[in-house]
């Protein structure tokens, strides 16, 4: 059934608003949340797989050896698998679970308080909004979302009245950890720090934080938090609540389950550094389960270069060493996510911007 099936107000809900009202009574979900991609119907995803866990506090202040041997296991979590969990970051359980209850006192405000943030232009710093659609498909997603555009300018929303210096603190945090990250991958990759700090802009780099809500869902069986795709960014931070292991990656052709490490920062490779990699480094491919019993929240923080001046490429350094030939043009943040809007399917960008 297409969208325009289904009545106009149901169309104008967020998934907070359907569930609410699915607990007082309805208890279906509605059709333009069936996904009928094989992502729902196919085999059972894998759950005793383990991905790497890198003791980033080691980076700073570990023995040089210590520092090689990480920089080493995270050049083969890019390289295999394209996430990591992170652990001994330095953020406090207590920043860590203000974060997820000022988002989570968000998605309870009043439909109408949050309507202020609803904007049509992704672009806005400030922007609320519920499940994803992708051009050219009715689909949609059973996640509400607000972002927030943290860096190089500080926004948040005023509400709720906390927000504001918890967000704050807690975007500080993060970019003092994806920085140290960034630079560890370069050097995996044996690239000069300052020289990839300096082209990419870092300084001014753009960092988002993305809260994710999905509430509890009448139907799992036959929805999508987030349909599988990467993200277009250099690294994401994904903090989780307790409520269930709802993210999966596609790893060698299946379905993994990431198992919730408490406390822990899951990073996951975008789409940049696999550019900038040349593809030895994978944009991991991710999406977001949902069930009927509890509401999960997550917290993304994504990091990219400025918006417009800077072109992002294969690394010159890198195709020079291993004598290959770029298999990725050049291309601003700006080309990328118009790009990206445009896909049908969130996986196939990365065809269209080889050479
Ligand atoms: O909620 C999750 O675990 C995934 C979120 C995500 O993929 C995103 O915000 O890009
Ligand atoms: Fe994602």
């Amino acid at each position: 059934m297409s969208t325009s099936d289904e009545p106009h107000s149901l169309l104008n809900c967020t998934v907070k608003e359907l569930a609410d009202y699915s607990i007082s009574g309805a208890a279906s979900l509605p059709s333009v949340y069936f996904n009928h991609c094989p992502a729902v119907a196919e085999a059972e995803p894998v759950v005793n797989e383990e991905i790497a866990t890198i003791d980033v506090s080691l980076l700073k202040n570990g023995t040089p050896e210590e520092r090689s041997r990480v920089i080493l296991d995270i050049g083969r979590a890019c390289e295999e698998w394209g996430c990591f969990n992170v652990v001994n970051h330095g953020i406090s359980e207590s920043l860590q679970t203000a974060m997820m209850e000022a988002f989570s006192k968000f998605f309870n405000l009043t439909e109408e308080e949050k309507k202020y943030y609803t904007k049509t232009n992704l672009f806005e710093p400030v922007c609320h909004g519920t499940s994803t659609l992708l051009k050219g498909m009715d689909v949609r997603f059973w996640r509400d979302f607000l972002r927030v555009v943290v860096f190089p300018v500080f926004h948040y929303p005023d509400k709720p009245h906390d927000f504001r210096a918890i967000s704050d603190e807690y975007a500080h945090k993060t970019r003092e950890i994806y920085i140290e990250l960034l630079r560890a991958i370069w050097e995996s990759l044996d690239l000069d720090v300052s020289f990839m700090e300096e082209s990419l802009e870092l300084k001014s780099s753009r960092q988002t934080l993305v809260g994710n809500l999905y509430p509890p869902c009448p139907q799992p069986e036959l929805a999508l938090g987030l349909p599988p795709h990467s993200d277009p960014c250099l690294v994401t931070l994904l903090m989780q609540n307790k409520g269930y292991n709802g993210l999966q990656v596609l790893h060698n052709g299946k379905w993994i389950v990431i198992q919730l490490v408490p406390r822990s920062l899951l990073c996951l490779t975008g789409d940049i550094i696999e550019i900038i990699s040349n593809g030895r480094y994978k944009s991991i491919v991710h999406r977001a389960m949902v069930s009927s019993e509890s509401t999960r929240i997550s917290v993304a923080t994504q990091v990219t270069p400025p918006i417009e001046n800077v072109t992002f490429a294969p690394a010159p350094k890198l195709l020079e060493r291993s004598n290959c030939s770029t298999i990725f043009r050049g291309i601003t943040f700006k080309e990328f996510l118009a790009l990206k809007s445009q896909h049908k399917s969130m996986n196939s960008i990365m065809d269209s911007i080889k050479v």
